[in-house]
């Protein structure tokens, strides 16, 4: 697997507290890579590391190297908003627009400048498709996104990222405010577009972390202790640390 983000080094301070320590990953290209740990070691702060998402949290402070596709991403010459349309995210809890469903997904290519109406119909059709959505929404797109059940909307949000294509997907727990069903259908679609996508994900849920992902990356106080392809990670870890976590023992 050909990595599309490397971080080398990486160190990240908030004020006094070191929350990332001497953190060296690469994450795959076209494939989805999930980030486990207990609570408080670190996972988040690093996935806001990788589309800059921590410039915007006082007292922060970065040491190493974070790459995509070869670009240092905190160079001084990198453009933040070109940076979140290469690396899209979506959250804990669903953010739609107060919009309607159509121009919460048409947002983005918008700004992008694509103005032809037939263009920006086909990009809202293939993203709510990809997105897995389009059969519920196909006649509803001019309702507000806010109709729609929370899972609805989390999908309408993978949606809106889509939508500019990129080439990474940031999921920041982007399953844990929904129910069953509703997970089931994201896990899946996850499934469907990690050919095409780079995913990075943050689950409390190694059992989510076990079914989706193709790597698995665990974390504790703020340090990577193993990263390894999923089956492996999960069947054979090779620190004690990983299998007293997977099992259960602790977190
Ligand atoms: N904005 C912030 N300012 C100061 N400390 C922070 C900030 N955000 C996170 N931290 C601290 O950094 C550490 C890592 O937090 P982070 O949210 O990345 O962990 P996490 O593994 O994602 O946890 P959780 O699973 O609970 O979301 C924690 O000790 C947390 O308290």
């Amino acid at each position: 697997m050909q990595p599309i983000i490397r971080t080398e080094n990486l160190d990240l301070y908030y004020e006094q507290f070191h929350a990332l320590k001497n953190v060296n990953l690469d994450i795959p290209e076209k494939a989805a890579t999930a980030f486990i740990g207990p609570s408080g070691c670190g996972k988040s702060t690093l996935l806001r590391t990788l589309n800059r998402m921590n410039d915007q949290i006082a007292g922060t402070r970065i040491e190493g190297l974070v790459s995509l596709a070869g670009d240092d991403i905190y160079d001084k010459n990198m453009e933040v908003e070109s940076l979140r349309k290469r690396v899209g995210m979506v959250f804990q809890q669903p953010n739609p627009f107060p919009k309607s469903i159509y121009e919460n997904v048409a947002y983005g290519p918008r700004l992008k400048g694509i103005r032809g109406k037939k263009e920006l119909d086909e990009i809202v059709e293939e993203s709510l498709k990809q997105a897995a959505l389009w059969d519920e929404v196909k006649d509803l797109q001019k309702h507000s996104a806010f109709g729609l059940s929370g899972g609805q909307q989390q999908r309408l949000c993978i949606a809106r990222a889509l939508a500019v294509k990129p080439d990474v997907l940031l999921m920041d727990e982007s399953t844990s405010a929904l129910d069953p069903i509703s997970t089931a259908k994201i896990e899946e679609l996850i499934r469907e577009i990690k050919h095409r996508y780079t995913i990075v994900m943050v689950t409390h849920n190694m059992h989510q972390a076990a079914r989706v992902s193709d790597k698995t990356v665990f974390f504790l106080n703020g340090e990577v202790v193993e990263a390894a392809e999923t089956k492996t990670l999960f069947s054979t870890p090779e620190d004690s640390r990983t299998e007293d976590y997977i099992s259960g023992r602790f977190g």
